[in-house]
């Protein structure tokens, strides 16, 4: 018997369960300023300097979840999924250095701010060896899953991005990412679907704590602290 009841839409149930958390980490008043054009830039170079340096953070957090698929998962396909994420991190981070130059922004003068670390630390806590991969590849799910939404907001029709940020935008809006994370989310739901009750729970705990952290990190970004 599979401990969530033979259901392969836990993401699904979930978001719906959680519609309001999910709606404000990726419709957070940040990107709506982005997407009608009214963005203060300063509050822009400050995400870049910060999410930089979370990107960074990302890295060994997404090993993790790529060590953790090697052991734990019996299908080989998530491994190429992962790794597929790790080839575009490595992108994102040359990515950061360039834009971050277009913008005479400092990288190693950034410091990072306190919902800046009150992410990394949540990253940290999910490399553990007792996190398992159902619980990790859930959170890594979401913490893509975000970004994707929230900036293919800024590129819909109506959209008054500044043109300046549209590479942004972009980036993580673009349709191979939103393909990338239909697949980490099918991966997350497949092994929701065979996962026991405890795993669940702590499944369904690391995405709301994602989607806080990630209204956290906007909100630091939108001066709102
Ligand atoms: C805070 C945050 N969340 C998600 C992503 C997408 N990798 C990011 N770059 N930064």
């Amino acid at each position: 018997m599979e401990g969530n009841g033979g259901k392969n839409n836990t993401i699904e149930t979930w978001l719906n369960k959680h519609r309001l958390m999910y709606n404000k980490a990726t419709q957070h008043p940040f990107i709506l300023s982005i997407r009608d054009g009214t963005v203060n830039l300063s509050s822009f170079k400050l995400w870049l300097g910060q999410d930089y340096i979370f990107v960074r953070e990302f890295v060994p957090f997404l090993a993790s979840v790529l060590l953790k698929a090697w052991k734990e998962s019996d299908d080989g396909s998530d491994m190429e999924v992962l790794l597929g994420g790790m080839a575009s991190l490595n992108d994102e981070i040359s990515w950061f250095k360039k834009e971050a130059s277009k913008w005479s922004i400092l990288l190693s003068s950034v410091a990072p701010q306190k919902a800046n670390q009150d992410y990394c630390r949540f990253l940290e806590s999910m490399i553990s060896p007792e996190v398992n991969y159902t619980v990790a590849v859930t959170a890594f799910w979401a913490i893509e899953a975000v970004y994707q939404e929230s900036f293919s907001l800024c590129l819909g029709s109506g959209s008054k991005t500044p043109i300046e940020l549209l590479e942004t935008c972009q980036r993580w809006g673009n349709d191979g990412f939103g393909q990338y994370c239909v697949s980490l989310r099918n991966i997350a739901n497949k092994n929701l679907a065979k996962a026991p009750a405890d795993v669940l729970k702590k499944a369904e705990e690391a995405l709301l704590r994602v989607l806080e952290l990630e209204v956290g990190f906007w909100n630091m970004s939108h001066g709102e602290m």
